[in-house]
Parts: structure tokens; sequence; C-alpha cells
């Protein structure tokens, strides 16, 4: 039988397991999986990289437009700082019309695409089959995430980067273009007493149940 294609939206704060279970089901489902985390990443990068402020809107815009979707190194991008520098450039309207328009270009292509970041079920894929809003208290957050940091060798205090995470939610939380919220439609799945395997299991048992009807 040969399935129609299929779109997933993943959102929710920082560090609530959106990656995590964005690429397992991307990998189950045989769809492709952009973090479009990473691109307002890198365009923080580009700023920093070339000594322009984190507010210049007309450098901002011309790195957002250059960027390429195909090309960003998750492996540098993903530092703790640059998530803060991240959601400063993410409040910038440019900024984020011409990483939407590259976001959605990349989910209309092949069998299908998993998407996670903060407005795909909202902006980016509106109309997307299955939509998850991935929650977890801010103390288990802050835990992961500096579990994170120290298993890669970097050193940070535990209060800090509960801090650094509670300011991030609410920046996103509150800026006035593509605010972090769940899309009415979302299904709300709170990981705070859940570990990756049971997390992914519901999350699962979500898309199997829109592939079903
Ligand atoms: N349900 C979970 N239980 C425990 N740790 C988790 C869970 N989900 C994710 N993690 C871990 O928490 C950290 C942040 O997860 P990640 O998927 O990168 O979050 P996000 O993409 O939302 O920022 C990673 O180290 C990941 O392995
Ligand atoms: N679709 C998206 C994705 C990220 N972002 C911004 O980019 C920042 C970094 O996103 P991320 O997903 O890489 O952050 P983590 O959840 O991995 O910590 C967020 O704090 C948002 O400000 C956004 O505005 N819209």
């Amino acid at each position: 039988m040969i399935r129609p294609r299929l779109t997933i939206a993943i959102d929710g704060p920082a560090a609530s397991g959106k990656g995590t279970l964005a690429r397992r089901i991307a990998a189950t489902y045989g769809l492709a999986h952009l973090d479009t985390g990473l691109s307002y990443r890198a365009v923080a990068k580009a700023l920093i990289d070339a000594g322009a402020a984190l507010d210049d809107e007309a450098a901002a815009r011309r790195a957002a437009e250059v960027l390429d979707l195909s090309a960003l190194d998750a492996g540098i991008l993903s530092d703790h700082v640059i998530g803060e520098a991240a959601s400063k450039v993410a409040v910038m309207v440019p900024v984020r019309q011409a990483l939407v328009a590259a976001q959605r270009r990349f989910a209309e292509t092949g069998k299908g695409a998993v998407l996670d970041g903060r407005d795909i079920g909202t902006v980016v894929l509106p109309d997307a089959d299955v939509k998850l809003y991935v929650t977890a208290s801010a103390e288990r957050r802050a835990e992961r995430r500096h579990a994170e940091i120290l298993s890669k060798g970097g050193d940070a205090r535990l209060e800090d980067v509960l801090e650094d995470l509670k300011r991030r939610d609410a920046r996103d939380m509150g800026r006035a273009d593509s605010p972090l919220k769940p899309a009415a439609d979302a299904h709300l799945l709170d990981t705070s007493e859940m570990d990756i395997e049971t997390a992914f299991q519901a999350a699962c048992d979500l898309v199997d149940r829109h592939r079903a009807e």
C-alpha cells in the first residue's frame, strides 16, 4: 500500500526532548528531519563570527536569506551559549520570514518530514498531519541540559542552566511574532516523568493513531 505523505510538527520549550523525539520518529517512519532551532542558531553564530550585534536586523536578515539548511553543523551550533543568542535573533520578523520559507521548502520535498522547533504547528506547518507539543518541568529540563553539557566535556552550574532556560522560554513565549505556544490541535506530551523510551512510545502511538484513521 502506498502511504500518503506524512508531516509531523513537534514544538516545545528548550530541552524538553523535541529533538530526540523528532530524530527517532523520522528514522522510524522513514521521514526527513529538520531541527529548525539550528537555523536560528546558525544566524546567531554568523552575527557573532562577523562581530555584529545580535539586534543588527540588516545583518541578521542577510544571514538568514543565504542560509543553507543542508549545511548546518549541529556539533558546533548546539553550544548552550548559542541557544541564548538564537532566541535574540529569533524575535526579528525578517529573520523569521526567511527561515520559515526555507523550512517550508524542506518539508515539501520527499515522502514527508518531521520538523521540530517553536512555531512548527502554529506557523510553519499549520496543516501538519500530527502535532506534538512536548513539555517537561523547567527543573527536569535543566537537569537534562546540564547532564548533556557535562557529557560533552563542558562545565556549567545547574542553577545557571535553569536560569538560562527560564529566561529563554520567557523570551520565546513573550515575543510578538510566532511566540512559542501549543497549536490548538496539538497533542500535549509532558515528559517530566517519562524516560526517552516511554516518551517515544507515547509519540509513536499518536502517529499510529493518525495513520489508522
Ligand atoms: N524523556 C527524557 N528523559 C530523559 N532525558 C531526556 C528525555 N528526552 C530527552 N532527554 C535528554 O535531554 C536532553 C535534551 O533533549 P533534546 O531532545 O535535545 O531537547 P530539545 O530538542 O527539546 O532541546 C538530551 O540530552 C536528551 O538525551
Ligand atoms: N522554530 C523555531 C526554532 C527555534 N527558535 C529559536 O531558536 C532558539 C534555539 O532553539 P533550539 O530548538 O535549538 O533550542 P533547544 O530547545 O535545543 O535548547 C529558541 O530558543 C528560539 O528562540 C525559534 O524561534 N523558532
